[in-house]
């Protein structure tokens, strides 16, 4: 084990069972992240990237094999490991600020560190106009700042997202996506980031892995050493991008098929 390894994952399998047979989400996961690193988990719908990241924030936790974050075994969530979701989950009857503000209540800090605290995460996500609006009354890449900047709060050293920007469109999303490159970084966090973009695991990450659809293996581990920010129409971009849409692809496939046989055997 290295020093600078932050979690490990060790012959992880998931499996769920259904009226009328077993899922095998995910089967013999074997990773090693060191801290700092910023990994995407690429794959098509229903490979078991969600499976995955839920089971390292201690929200589902596997059939067998171990999760370990710091020497310690992941049972259950923890103030170490922040969860970002697609669906912003924020507190539609707080304002921004009052959003912000609970992420920190359990850090009993006096009336003025909490002030100076929340100050500084809504400046941070550029929200600083926005305090006192509710959830409904902002767009959606707003709202997904607030849910960045609620878990900032909590000063996890881990960040985990579910396919955070899925929902935005092209330019919010790659505002966003910039923003939490100079947050990621400024703050030292180590980040796994489920997507099925190509382009933005390929635009974020030092490190993609590809999931197999159904049993989820590991399929690629791919490291991206290119300079940041990147650049989508460099060459070294598209022929990485060819590369995993091919992998990406064949899996894809597999989930067509898999429906059509259920469709058909129905
Ligand atoms: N609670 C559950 N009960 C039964 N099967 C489940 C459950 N959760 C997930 N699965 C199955 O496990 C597999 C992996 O699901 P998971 O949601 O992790 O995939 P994913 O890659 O995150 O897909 P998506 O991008 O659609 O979220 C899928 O086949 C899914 O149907």
């Amino acid at each position: 084990m290295s020093m600078s390894d932050l979690i490990h994952i060790r012959n992880v399998d998931k499996r769920f069972a259904t009226a009328d047979k077993e899922v095998v989400a995910l089967d013999d996961i074997n990773l090693t992240i060191p801290a700092g690193q910023f990994v995407c988990l690429l794959g098509p719908s229903g490979c078991g990237k969600s499976t995955l990241l839920n089971a390292i924030a201690g929200f589902s936790l596997p059939s067998s094999g171990d999760i370990l974050v710091d020497g310690q075994p992941v049972r259950e969530p923890g103030p170490d490991r922040g969860m970002v979701f697609q669906e912003y989950a924020l507190f539609p009857w707080m304002t921004v600020e009052q959003n912000i503000r609970f992420g920190l209540e359990i850090k009993r800090l006096g009336q003025r560190e909490m002030a100076e605290k929340v100050d500084a995460l809504l400046a941070m996500l550029s929200l600083s106009d926005f305090r006192h609006r509710f959830p409904k009354d902002l767009s959606g890449g707003m709202r997904q700042r607030v849910a960045i900047a609620r878990v900032l709060a909590l000063d996890s050293p881990i960040m985990l997202m579910d396919e955070p920007f899925g929902a935005l469109d092209a330019l919010t999303r790659r505002n966003l996506q910039d923003e939490l490159l100079k947050l990621w970084a400024e703050l030292k966090k180590t980040i796994i980031f489920v997507t099925h973009s190509i382009e933005e695991s390929i635009y974020l990450a030092d490190r993609t892995i590809v999931l197999t659809y159904r049993p989820g293996r590991i399929k690629r581990d791919v490291q991206i050493d290119m300079e940041r920010p990147r650049d989508p129409s460099a060459p070294g971009f598209n022929a990485l991008k060819r590369e995993l849409a091919e992998l990406v692809m064949e899996e894809q496939r597999r989930h067509h098929n898999d429906e059509i046989h259920a469709v058909t055997s129905d």
